[in-house]
Order: structure tokens, then sequence, then C-alpha cells
């Protein structure tokens, strides 16, 4: 078996999480993103405007490099940013555990939010290939290469609040969690590790959803974004809490006290978040703004970082399932 694990290292504002990888020998830091399917980095073909300040992946450097001719890749994120460029074939080695001919995006650009994004020289995405952007022909991920050669078919999370986490491969170390994994079944056909999630609590008041939009794990988004009247229920229940358009979302007193809030993993386990884990950032000497924010209707909750950092999670790729623990 060709088990791995790597560090999870959180960036500057725990923004996003970062973890070293090499390439034909050559290592960067990437960020590991199960909300999308695309293994890209940072460049020597890049403009040096756009790629001063990363590690960037020099193909003629590397002996194991095959160009994949006439293929190219273009890809968005929620957030707006966006990279594209030419595609190749090397060995990907994450912690131990190693693809010899692994699909390799090089970016020839980027938006302004990745090169502003310093410590982040690319994205390993470890969603499904069906939402990989390579054209003319999809290419899988890392870790659809590498999951029959794995001790088992499944990689694991643990992020840490304010501190250096991990990403393993092929094993569930029962050190990174306490008592049971709750699991429940991913519906991959959007590409995503998807789940419904029809239920959620506020203070420890269960209600119905009404929206009911499925729910994705993604390591790749900070923030947990949930339909918007259980974004609406929850902040009703913070006195000072408004919608901040100018921010974004909203906003309240750093000095309240925040309620739990609870959001159902499947149908008989509920991931609660302690109030104290709940804000994102302080955005003035008064106001902070909430980890949790609507999705604007955008017909999907993301259970991102702000939540998965309080959990063990587990994406299992054989049962496809995926699972989160108490730690
Ligand atoms: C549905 C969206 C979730 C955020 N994304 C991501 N982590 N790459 C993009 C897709
Ligand atoms: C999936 C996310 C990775 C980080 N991003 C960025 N640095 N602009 C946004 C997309």
């Amino acid at each position: 078996n060709e088990n791995g694990e790597v560090d999870a290292a959180p960036e500057s504002n725990e923004s996003e999480y970062l973890s070293p990888v090499t390439v034909g020998g050559q290592s960067l830091n990437l960020d590991f993103d199960t909300g999308s399917a695309d293994f890209w980095m940072f460049s020597s073909s890049m403009p040096l405007s756009q790629s001063q300040g990363h590690s960037t992946f020099n193909a003629s450097k590397s002996s194991t490099w095959s160009v994949y001719k006439g293929a190219s890749w273009e890809i968005s994120y929620g957030d707006g940013s966006s990279a594209s460029g030419t595609v190749g074939f090397d060995t990907v080695d994450i912690g131990g555990a190693t693809v010899t001919s692994q699909a390799v995006e090089l970016a020839t650009g980027v938006s302004g939010s990745f090169t502003s994004d310093v410590n982040n020289d690319g994205l390993v995405g470890l969603g499904f290939s069906s939402i990989n952007t390579i054209q003319p022909q999809q290419q899988k991920t890392f870790f659809e290469n590498i999951m029959d050669d794995l001790e088992q078919p499944v990689f694991t999370a643990d992020l840490e609040d304010n501190a250096t986490g991990s990403y393993n491969f092929g094993t569930i170390d029962p050190s990174e969690y306490t008592g049971d994994i709750h699991f429940t079944a991913v519906d991959k056909s959007n590409g995503f590790w998807e789940f419904a999630s029809d239920t959620y609590t506020v203070g420890g008041n269960k209600s119905q959803c009404q929206t009911c939009s499925p729910a994705i794990a993604d390591t790749g988004t900070s923030l947990v974004l949930v339909d918007d009247d259980v974004a609406a229920a929850y902040y009703g229940q913070v006195s000072s809490a408004v919608y901040d358009s100018s921010q974004g979302g909203y906003t309240y007193n750093c000095t309240e006290s925040l309620p739990t809030f609870g959001i159902a993993i499947g149908s008989d386990y509920t991931a609660t978040l302690q109030g104290a884990d709940i804000t994102f950032a302080q955005i003035d000497s008064q106001t902070c703004f909430g980890g949790i924010q609507g999705n604007s209707g955008g017909g999907i909750q993301i259970m991102g970082d702000i939540l998965l950092k309080q959990f063990f999670a587990v994406f299992d790729g054989g049962n496809e399932t995926f699972g989160v623990a108490e730690k």
C-alpha cells in the first residue's frame, strides 16, 4: 500500500490550509480542495507579474514530465477567482503516497486573488473527476488514481483551529479522533462529496429545513454557507447581528456570546459548533464577521473549514460515504 500523510498548515487568517506536495522532484505548497477536481500549480511559464512571491513548477527541470499535447484547462471558483493553462503528466508524491502519472495542470494565467495569496502555489482537487476542466479529455484526481493502491480507499482531513493539522491517504488514524465516526451516503453526481442535510439547530433548538439544499464537504471553502433561511434563523438569535452588504454578510458585535449552531450530517448526526468557534474575522474594533453565512440561493450548502476544523473528516471513496467524528 502507498499510504501518505502530510501537514495541513492554516494560512494567516485561516482562510485556507496548505500542504507540501512533490511533483517531479519539485516541492510546492498546495491547497487541498474537496470542492474541485483540478490539480494545478503556479508555473515558470507564467508572467512574473502573476507568479512573484510564489513557488513555481518548472517542467523543463523535471526528468519525469511528459506533455499532454493540445490539452488545456480553465477553472473559476466560487469567490470569482480563476486560473487556466496547459497540461502534462508527472510523478506526484503526497507524504509518501505516490502516483507515477498524475495529470498536472500548469497555470499560464491566474486571477489577482491567486497572485496576492502568496502562500498558495496551486490546488489539489479532491472532488470527483466529472468536474475536472481538462480538455479534450477530463483526467482523474490524485485520490482517484491512488485509491486502489491504498490500504483503505479513503483520505481523512484533520484541519485544526490555529494549528497545523494533517491529511492522511489510506488509513483512518484512531489517534486523530474520539468516539464514533458518523457516516452518511455521498451523491457524487455533481462531482462533490455531497450529502443530505435537512435539519439544523440554533442554541440547541432543532428546526426542519425549508429550502433543504444538499450539503457538500468542502476543504477549499473557508466558511459554512447555508440556505438563506437558515442563516437568517441563526442571526435572528444574535441581537446585534445585521446583514452588511458592504461586507458581504452578517456582522455583529464581537462581545456577543453566540448561540451554538448544528447542521445535520445525513439523517442521524448533527455536527454542532460552539458559539466561540463561529466568528470568522474581526473587521474593526467592535465588529465581527460570522463564519456562518447564507449561500445567496445557490442551491447547495457548503460545509467549509469553519466546520471541518472542529471535526475529524473521512472521505471514503470505496463506500462513497462522508463521515465526521469529534476529536
Ligand atoms: C460549489 C462550489 C464550492 C466551492 N468551490 C471549491 N471549493 N472549489 C467551487 C464549487
Ligand atoms: C478553492 C479556493 C482556493 C483559494 N482561492 C483563492 N486563493 N482565490 C479561491 C478558491
